[in-house]
């Protein structure tokens, strides 16, 4: 790491303060103007969340421990190297979603946990690399936990007024704030400075891939973004926190603790309850496989041992969890009426030990299917490793139909998007891409695939890509040709949840169109002849022409097929990072930047694998303790 171009240790002393308590704030600084700030991790940061302790400290005055810094911000260069900043950015624009201000996306370490937990350690090494920073740099070595980490995508117009980083008493526990620029002004983006209102230089910062700036979150460190006039500044941002109870891992695995147990004793359903405690319920696993949070894991298995235990059908007794003398009693009454009347409540698998093989779990998933190695039970949907490379799409359109992914693993983290109330304006339809285009979505469903809509998860939503995609354009000629051209298929993702239009959008930037297949709306030899788009109260409707004569419709020449939306995404962001292409003219240039995603993919997962905690560690961790 290279010392900073001005680091501002020594001369960036402000405001000193004996008591922090009885001090008041910086005359420059009149709170009423200053900006309350949202938290882009507010999906993780619910209010009453274990170990919150914001009413500790009044909201920004700064933690006694902060109080006698010999500096309280500093500017260091070359804390991230370009290639793991741009792996970041990769991370981010696969893993993103709208909400938490206007014209920023936010991939926070859970929402990647969620999307594609193997593309999570370039982010936790990241983390720890700019954790180590802030620690040498303000003398706070071991001192702090990392309360939140994120992804920040700042587009064209987005913009952050005067405000401290712990302005909110939920943020209070928030003590040191770091920012790590991703990308640079200038080049990939304009405008966009990072500014202090006041004391000492510098004030203006300007963001340059590898940069850090890290500042005491409280009142002493005013500051501002100035609006971005083009392109995407990319950021990792991370709050530090000197409360280990803070540290945003343990709190997310307490939370899913808390609502499996709730789901054990026969209590509320996923679907009573809290929306943001049901996300939190569904990362368990994924989150556990950064294997960072033995303490918690160990508690939790102390407390809880049949959570050791793979889920077993309600309706029979659990096997006696490892190394305990009495069988656990068997399920209440309370759990088998909640597993019969909770049909449409797919149970979210909660099993602890589930995860291992969950992250672990086949990457093929995410590569373009081929026509190898079919399903004998269903031969229109293969199955097996996808053939992956020259001549695979050819291959797999020959076969004559599209395949469609029936349930595998990953849609219970992929596609869904994180059903929190932050994005409950996409939901409500407020925002554009909201709930009238998903209206379009079942009258889609049913004109192409006689009751595809009824799918619910996946066929249904999903045709609500047709629905968002295309803008009327020409007719079954020029469709035609724009598969030739440049189409992405995928399917099975989606719950309707406002996700998948940001992911779509994504795509659209990268002019890849994406059209989202019904589950079951393809019979074996069937080809997608065509699709009519009408326009109808401002909702698209699409409606799917299917058939088996080939010469009554040009079968698209040349495919990609994505098992979900966010696979696609994910691709197309890997074809980004390994080739700097930004807009792909073919599916076939898409294909061909894709050749290293396999091997990436399997290099990531032996990295999360590698620290992960084996079910070894967790029972000497258990006989430890
Ligand atoms: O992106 C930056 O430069 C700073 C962001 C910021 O101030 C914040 O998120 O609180
Ligand atoms: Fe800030």
């Amino acid at each position: 790491m290279t010392a900073g171009s001005y680091a501002a240790k020594g001369h960036c002393r402000k405001r000193q303060r004996a008591d922090p308590e009885t001090t008041p704030g910086p005359p420059t600084v009149d709170e009423t103007d200053l900006e309350e700030k949202s938290d882009p991790g507010t999906s993780v940061s619910p209010e009453g969340i274990a170990g919150d302790t914001a009413g500790s400290a009044e909201a920004g005055h700064p933690h006694p421990r902060l109080a006698n810094l010999p500096s309280v911000r500093t500017v260091i260069d070359g804390v991230l190297s370009p290639e793991l900043c741009r792996e970041l950015i990769f991370v981010f624009r696969s893993s993103s979603t709208v909400g938490y201000r206007p014209h920023v996306c936010s991939a926070t370490i859970h929402d990647v946990a969620a999307t594609a937990p193997w593309l999570l350690p370039p982010l936790v090494r990241a983390r720890h690399a700019v954790l180590s920073a802030v620690e040498a740099a303000f003398g706070l070595s071991l001192e702090l936990a990392v309360e939140f980490t994120g992804l920040i995508g700042w587009s064209s117009g987005a913009a952050l007024g005067w405000h401290h980083d712990a302005n909110r008493e939920y943020l209070a526990r928030r003590h040191v704030s770091a920012v790590l620029y991703l990308n640079n002004q200038g080049q990939d983006f304009d405008t966009g400075d990072f500014r202090f209102q006041d004391g000492p230089e510098p004030l203006r910062i300007a963001p340059r891939a590898g940069r850090l700036v890290a500042y005491t979150a409280d009142r002493r460190n005013v500051h501002c973004v100035e609006e971005v006039s083009r392109g995407e500044r990319c950021t990792l941002n991370c709050w530090f926190s000197l409360e280990p109870q803070a540290a945003e891992d343990p709190q997310v695995v307490a939370v899913e603790m808390e609502v499996e147990v709730m789901r054990e004793q026969g209590g509320k359903t996923g679907r009573e309850m809290n929306p943001k405690r049901r996300l939190c319920a569904r990362e368990l696993h994924v989150w556990c496989s950064t294997g960072r949070e033995y303490q918690v894991l160990q508690q939790l298995c102390r407390n809880h041992p049949q959570l050791l235990l793979p889920r077993q059908p309600r309706n029979r007794p659990l096997p006696p969890p490892p190394g305990s003398e009495s069988p656990p009693p068997p399920p209440s009454p309370a759990i088998a009426t909640t597993a019969a009347a909770s049909n449409d409540a797919p149970p979210v698998p909660l099993s602890v030990r589930v995860l291992g093989g969950t992250s672990a779990g086949p990457l093929h998933d995410l590569l373009p299917l081929g026509s190898q190695g079919a399903d004998p039970a269903n031969p229109a949907i293969p199955s097996g490793p996808a053939p992956f490379g020259p001549g695979a799409a050819d291959a797999f359109v020959s076969g004559g139909a599209l395949a469609v992914l029936p349930e595998c693993w990953w849609l219970r983290y992929l596609g869904r998007g994180l059903p929190t109330t932050m994005y409950q304006q996409l939901r409500d339809g407020g925002v554009e891409g909201g709930e009238k285009r998903r209206k379009t979505v079942a009258a889609g469903g049913e004109a192409a695939g006689g009751g595809a809509g009824g799918d619910a998860g996946g066929g249904g939503t999903a045709l609500s890509g047709g629905g968002w995609e295309g803008g009327g354009e020409g007719g079954g000629g020029r469709r035609n040709a724009d598969f030739a051209e440049s189409t992405v298929y995928g399917g099975g993702g989606g719950r309707g949840d406002g996700y998948g239009d940001l992911r779509r959008e994504r795509l659209r930037h990268l002019g890849l169109h994406v059209l989202m297949a019904p589950r079951r709306g393809f019979e074996r030899g069937e080809q997608l002849l065509g699709e009519k788009r009408t326009e109808e109260k401002g909702a698209e409707q699409v409606e799917w022409r299917l058939g088996n004569d080939s010469g009554r419709g040009v079968a698209p020449p040349l495919l990609l097929w994505f098992p979900s939306l966010t696979a696609a995404l994910l691709a197309a962001q890997f074809a980004w990072f390994r080739t700097g292409a930004v807009r792909f003219r073919s599916a076939k240039q898409l294909q061909t930047a894709l050749q290293g995603l396999p091997e990436y993919a399997e290099q990531r997962m032996e990295d999360l694998r590698g620290g992960l905690p084996t079910w070894l560690d967790l029972g000497s961790m258990l006989s430890d303790g």
